[in-house]
């Protein structure tokens, strides 16, 4: 069921247009990677869609309501640079969030300690905010960000500021999220994106050029691939290896062939016969397929 539609969305700041009529949905349930470079758009049209920017044409239609309709309520918001109350401590922060938000001083403390809980910073809830990592500051940005419950959570680059502690908490605390809410992130770490997304959103200099479930993705960009390990010097191997029928390129990276193929199965065979007959010093033989990086570059070149 989607959630969210855009349509022809567009924006242009003076003479330079930043997003460049992009249509996409977001399906409910899902956690989605806007995926892009520095300066694609990522951040404008995160910020349209949440309704602190207007659009320079096109729509954007949430369940339920009229395009362009005021949807603030269903949308929770976490900038890439959060500005927190510093002197507060992080349970007074949520509260006085919570009642930003029209709850009742009862209910926002209520829902401070629960989502202080489920943030997993509820030990530091009497400490003031300037004293907290930049994991846990993500963290009470996201407990902020949740708690009107919105249906729609959204982290303009959740976890690039962070060291790999703080990387890994706000990872597992948006694994944990997804499994309740629909997520949309930007990010231009592609591993963060592999690891927890369903579906991609990819992005260059305004323009979506790619979307849709990371797996379907991945069958139409990856190639497959054969990494092999020898002694001695592996350079007497690449022309031998590209000789083969199947294989169609092979690159060198630190002393391990990577060895792009066109059938994975024949082009092993095809090895194993050809290193059995002229005694190869094989160590290792790897059947894989090129990664997300891979499928980003070629989105991004092609
Ligand atoms: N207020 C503004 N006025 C003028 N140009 C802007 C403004 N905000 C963004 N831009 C430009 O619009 C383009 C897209 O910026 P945006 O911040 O949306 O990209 P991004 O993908 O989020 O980048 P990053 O990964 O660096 O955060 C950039 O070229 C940027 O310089």
């Amino acid at each position: 069921m989607t959630l969210l539609a855009v349509k022809d969305l567009t924006k242009t700041y003076g003479s330079h247009t930043a997003v460049k009529h992009v249509s996409f949905e977001l399906t409910k349930g899902k956690c989605i990677a806007l995926l892009g470079p520095n300066g694609a758009g990522k951040t404008t049209i995160l910020r349209m869609l949440a309704g602190l920017l207007a659009p320079s044409t096109g729509s954007i239609t949430f369940s339920g309501y009229k395009p362009n309709q005021d949807i603030r309520k269903e949308i929770g918001y976490l900038p890439q640079y959060p500005a927190f109350h510093s002197w507060m401590t992080g349970r007074e922060f949520l509260i006085y969030s919570g009642q930003l938000h029209s709850l009742s001083k009862k209910e926002a403390l209520e829902k401070a300690d629960l989502l202080l809980k489920k943030t997993g910073i509820y030990e530091a809830r009497h400490k003031r905010i300037h004293t907290y990592s930049g994991g846990m500051k993500q963290r009470l940005g996201i407990a902020q960000a949740i708690i009107h419950q919105p249906k729609l959570l959204m982290l303009d680059e959740p976890v690039s500021s962070l060291d790999p502690i703080g990387r890994r908490d706000v990872l597992t605390l948006m694994e944990e999220l997804k499994e309740n809410m629909t997520i949309l992130f930007s990010t231009h770490i592609l591993s963060d994106a592999d690891e927890i997304s369903d579906e991609l959103l990819l992005l260059k200099q305004g323009h979506l050029l790619e979307s849709g479930p990371i797996n379907d993705l991945r069958k139409k960009y990856q190639t497959a691939m054969i990494e092999l390990q020898f002694t001695g010097d592996i350079a007497l191997y690449e022309q031998k290896l590209l000789e083969l029928p199947s294989v169609t390129n092979v690159i060198n990276k630190r002393d391990v062939l990577h060895i792009s193929v066109t059938d994975v199965e024949q082009a092993r065979d095809e090895v194993i016969q050809k290193a059995a007959l002229e005694l190869w010093p094989i160590t290792q033989l790897t059947m894989n397929h090129s990664t997300l990086e891979d499928l980003f570059m070629k989105v991004m070149t092609k």
